[in-house]
């Protein structure tokens, strides 16, 4: 039988044990940490998110605040924004929710977040940290994705993990983690040949592609931990449902445990959002 990784279960003893070192954090050191969340334009899926993302914080003990800026924004509206945050003392964290539109630079705004305060961990100097191996901010995504592998295998030495995806926001960070776990990591793409077969050699394959329900039974090794990133949005019978970049029904007839679309990577990404706004307050406050 396949076992079903929970990650709205495991996120859920996450935020509990997180709202427990807030409190103390609190008490100890009279700050509340802060976390602002910036959203430009109105694309719904984000808005879904950002919604999620703010009601998790309350939920941590935090404050939190959500800025909305019209699509049409122009890129020094945007920088004043961060700059304001940056230099805000009750915020400890800042989340600029990507993709941005396209009159807006992406590296740009990145590289403007004060990266003590850059909970997403992408500014520049995080990456490095992160490639390095001694990064204190880590994406949110795949450190959900790391903390769920390390409850459902214990030690991952020695197991070859193959990621699907190499973008710089799930597929990048993933590998640099499990490579730091001792795994032998491989990444494919969308110009790599013969995929199925090296996904057929995985003990662990994350999927990180964004294409609905791309990886099938036939591509998964008997017994393989499956970690499905992917949130596709699909029409199906005139409903609109989200699935996830692995066909959920064909592999868990074949894989040792899976994640679900929803209810898996999702909610562990929020979580880990919360664990790195309480780092980040941590580090800003000792110094
Ligand atoms: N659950 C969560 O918390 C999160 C979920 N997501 C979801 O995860 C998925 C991936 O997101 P993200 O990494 O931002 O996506 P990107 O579009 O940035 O990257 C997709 C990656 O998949 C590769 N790819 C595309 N098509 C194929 C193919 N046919 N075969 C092999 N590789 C392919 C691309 O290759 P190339 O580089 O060559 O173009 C690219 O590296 C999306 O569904 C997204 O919604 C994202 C973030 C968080
Ligand atoms: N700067 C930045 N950082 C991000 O981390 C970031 C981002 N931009 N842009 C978009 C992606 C996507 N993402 C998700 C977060 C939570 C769920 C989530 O909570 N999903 C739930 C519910 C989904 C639903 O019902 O819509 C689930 O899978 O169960 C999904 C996707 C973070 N991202
Ligand atoms: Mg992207």
């Amino acid at each position: 039988m396949t076992r079903l990784i929970d990650g709205k279960k495991i996120s859920a003893s996450e935020v509990e044990q997180l709202a427990v070192d807030t409190r103390q954090f609190i008490a100890e050191s009279s700050v509340t940490p802060g976390l602002a969340v910036v959203l430009v334009g109105d694309d719904p899926a984000s808005q879904v998110y950002v919604r999620n993302k703010v009601k998790q914080a309350t939920a941590a003990g935090f404050n939190s605040t959500e800025h909305r800026l019209p699509e049409e924004t122009g890129q020094a509206q945007l920088n004043a924004l961060v700059e304001q945050l940056n230099s805000d003392p009750s915020v400890h964290g800042i989340l600029v929710q990507l993709p941005l539109p396209a009159q807006l630079s992406e590296p740009e705004i990145i590289r403007l977040i004060a990266p003590e305060k850059d909970v997403d961990g992408f500014h520049p100097q995080n990456v490095g940290a992160l490639a390095a191996g001694n990064a204190e901010l880590i994406p949110c995504t795949p450190m959900g994705c790391m903390i769920m592998l390390r409850q459902t295998l214990g030690d991952l030495s020695g197991k070859h993990a193959v990621v699907v995806g190499r973008s710089n926001i799930v597929g990048k960070p993933m590998a640099a983690l499990l490579l730091q776990a001792n795994c032998t990591v491989t990444i494919v793409h969308s110009r790599s040949q013969d995929i199925e077969a090296i996904c057929r050699q995985a003990d662990i394959l994350v999927a990180a592609v964004g294409r609905p329900e791309m990886i099938r039974g036939s591509w998964v090794k008997p017994g393989a931990t499956v970690i499905d990133v992917g949130i596709n949005a699909v029409e199906s019978g005139g409903r609109r449902r989200l699935v996830g970049d692995v066909a959920f029904n064909e592999v868990s007839e074949v894989a040792g445990a899976i994640t679900p679309v929803p209810g898996g990577v999702g909610p562990m990404t929020i979580a880990c959002l919360m664990k790195n706004t309480l780092t980040a307050a941590r580090q800003q406050i000792s110094v």
